[in-house]
């Protein structure tokens, strides 16, 4: 439903997006992950035809976005990490301005304007005046506004930013309902924990460049070969850190108190012989054991150095 080949998108010689190329089926729900600056509203930008490309081609339901923009922006609903509300109109006014910008028959417009305000749980708001409303109900009455031609394809640039922890829930909720209604979507987001509740792809954008991309199960195992092992010991840390070092499954050790924590890239059994090493090497092991496969820290795993 959505493929980029060699996406790249340059602002004067810094390139934003660089070589970009994923498929994203239909109906299902790509979670597009990266760092600040990493490129992913650049490519959302691309996809929702309002930036050209540099090179490469981007195509929504098989229309090319440079070739046929007006047939992308009716298979889409475009939701930009920033927008504004018009604050002089309820969320009905608000929503009836956009419904008659996208051409919705007069007849049709109060049903679907109730039923869009349902889904975005705003039912009890339609007569309160847009600037009176939270964060939150700002962002869902702009998801509403981006269902009002009812899109095949939603891209929707962190819906969730700068929510609290209760907003986000209600956000993830109507994007499951969403979901459920078999829409394609695409979702960025800083917080790769959050993505994997409601996507089935993941993909880790940074520096422009995909670094990561596996179906949201895997991403964890792709990035196995990356784990952290946590490794207590009562003394001689830093002794210990430095034979686990030796060890060419061992890419990088920090210390954390009493903790080494060890980045490994071999399998159980390798575990097991670093393990024996500093048994055998007379080191007092408290623990020893590898860090839950924390979402948030394959993400900074994979992500880590390439940035900085
Ligand atoms: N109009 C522009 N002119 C010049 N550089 C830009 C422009 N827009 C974005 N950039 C740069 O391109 C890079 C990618 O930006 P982009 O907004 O696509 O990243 P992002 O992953 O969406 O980041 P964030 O999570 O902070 O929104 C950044 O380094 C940014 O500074």
């Amino acid at each position: 439903m959505i493929r980029t080949v060699g996406l790249t998108k340059r602002y004067g010689n810094y390139k934003a997006v660089d070589d970009l190329s994923m498929h994203i089926e239909k109906g299902s729900c790509f979670g597009f992950v990266g760092p600040n600056g990493a490129g992913k509203s650049t490519t959302m930008s691309v996809l929702a035809t309002l930036l050209e490309p540099t090179a490469g081609h981007a195509y929504v339901g098989g229309y090319d976005v440079v070739e046929e923009p007006a047939k992308v922006r009716q298979l889409i609903g475009y939701m930009p990490d920033f927008f504004g509300v018009y604050d002089s109109l309820t969320a009905v006014e608000y929503l009836e301005f956009y419904a008659g910008a996208y051409k919705v028959p007069k007849e049709n417009r109060s049903a679907l304007i109730k039923d869009l305000l349902e889904l975005v749980n705003l039912s009890g708001k339609a007569d309160a005046f847009v600037d009176t409303l939270s964060r939150g109900m700002k962002q869902r009455l702009g998801l509403a506004r981006c269902l009002i031609h009812d899109p095949e394809v939603l891209i929707l640039d962190e819906p969730a930013s700068g929510l609290d922890p209760r907003a986000r829930i209600e956000m993830k909720e109507i994007l499951k309902a969403l979901r459920g209604m078999g829409k394609t979507i695409l979702i960025s987001s800083h917080i790769l924990p959050e993505l994997a509740e409601m996507c089935d792809t993941i993909g880790i954008i940074e520096q422009g460049k995909m670094i990561a991309l596996a179906p949201v199960d895997q991403i964890a195992a792709q990035v196995a070969g990356h784990r952290v092992l946590r490794i207590r010991l009562l003394d001689r840390i830093e002794e210990a850190g430095y034979l686990l070092e030796q060890s060419e499954l061992v890419t990088n050790v920090d210390i954390e108190g009493n903790a080494l924590l060890v980045t490994y890239t071999g399998d159980d059994n390798g575990q097991v012989t670093l393990l024996a090493s500093l048994v055998s090497g007379g080191y007092p092991v408290l623990s020893y054991a590898e860090e839950a496969g924390n979402l948030e820290e394959v993400f900074l795993t994979v992500t880590k150095g390439v940035g900085s």
